[in-house]
């Protein structure tokens, strides 16, 4: 019977440290990063190994990064509905459990990616975290409106990432992908501020809609969504991608703005929690879209 109860407490005590690493959140940054490591082969397949070993790193310093996300936050998230129930607030874990389980984590992450990558990747992903973990959570957060767009450049990072990790460079590609991610960032966070204003304004946030109001907002996701459109066609007029994922990207591009349109003329929370949960899917897809097109080139 006390071993039982050992065992279950074990349990939540482990399961408070993985939601910890926002799991979710890093599945669709992890799969963005793996196709990098993919596109970044011009013929055939990239090293198992390699692949492997960034894919852990990378995960490894992602989840890092949210466990220092949510220990900066515990205040903050105690205050909304969205975030109180997370292991901070709840007082699942003490403050520092969760730093040093962010040390461990992040520091594993970015030993694998020095010894087992290449310190190229090792020294991105440090600057990622710092960007996540530091620049916006820290800094821009809860000083400006602007914080998810420039914050958006961590972000944006992961296909980075994953194309150094197997290159072993940049190149202009690349940069592609880390504009698409970019530009997408707005219309996904500010679909999501705009059903949960009322959380950030609890909690004393500076997010576009408790700052300029939701008319603005919406206008601001239609515009972006508009700009991701134009950005994701550049990897078709490069000649990096081909018909396949143009055909891909127009459609997604076309329901994506389809969205923010309806959006744009009649609010409700119920069409901006869509439009949120649909930014998931497009970039799923359009990144998938980007890989299939790889392999099946036309
Ligand atoms: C500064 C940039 C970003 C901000 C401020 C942001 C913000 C958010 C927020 C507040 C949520 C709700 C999370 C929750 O309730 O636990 C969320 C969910 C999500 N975000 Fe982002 N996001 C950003 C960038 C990204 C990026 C780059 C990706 C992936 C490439 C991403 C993927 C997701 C996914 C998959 C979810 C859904 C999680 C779920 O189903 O619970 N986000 N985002
Ligand atoms: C490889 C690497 C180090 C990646 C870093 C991960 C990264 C940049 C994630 C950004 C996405 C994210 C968790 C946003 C949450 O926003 P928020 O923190 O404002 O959301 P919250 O209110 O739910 O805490």
């Amino acid at each position: 019977m006390k071993s039982f109860a050992l065992d279950a407490a074990r349990a939540n005590r482990l399961r408070a440290f993985y939601a910890l690493t926002k799991p979710r959140v890093n599945t669709l940054i992890v799969f963005c990063a793996v196709i990098g490591m993919f596109l970044a082969v011009p013929m055939g397949l990239p090293d198992a190994l390699t692949v492997f070993a960034a894919t852990v790193g990378i995960a490894c310093v992602a989840g890092a990064a949210a466990a220092m996300n949510c220990l900066l936050e515990q205040q903050l998230d105690a205050r909304m509905t969205r975030t109180r129930a997370r292991p901070l607030p709840r007082g699942e874990l003490a403050p520092g459990e969760a730093l040093a389980f962010a040390g461990v984590l992040g520091g594993c992450g970015l030993t694998v990616l020095h010894q087992a990558v290449n310190p190229l990747t090792m020294w991105l992903t440090l600057a990622t975290f710092v960007g996540y973990a530091v620049v916006y959570t820290a800094f821009l957060k809860p000083r400006t409106p602007q914080n998810i767009v420039i914050g958006g450049a961590a972000g944006a990072m992961p296909p980075v990432l994953g194309w150094a990790a197997v290159a072993g460079e940049v190149p202009a590609d690349a940069l592609l992908l880390f504009l698409i991610i970019f530009a997408w960032t707005p219309p996904h966070f500010w679909a999501l501020a705009l059903y949960r204003s009322a959380d950030y304004a609890r909690a004393g946030l500076p997010m576009l809609p408790v700052t300029h109001g939701p008319a603005f907002t919406r206008l601001s996701v239609l515009l972006y969504t508009l700009i991701l459109f134009g950005v994701t066609l550049l990897p078709f007029a490069t000649r990096m991608s081909g018909v396949l994922y143009l055909g891909v990207a127009l459609a997604l591009g076309a329901e994506f703005i389809r969205r923010a349109w309806q959006l744009y003329r009649g609010y409700s929370d119920a069409r901006a929690r869509r439009t949120f949960r649909f930014s998931i899917t497009y970039l799923f897809g359009l990144f998938a879209a980007l890989l299939a097109d790889h392999y099946l080139r036309w």
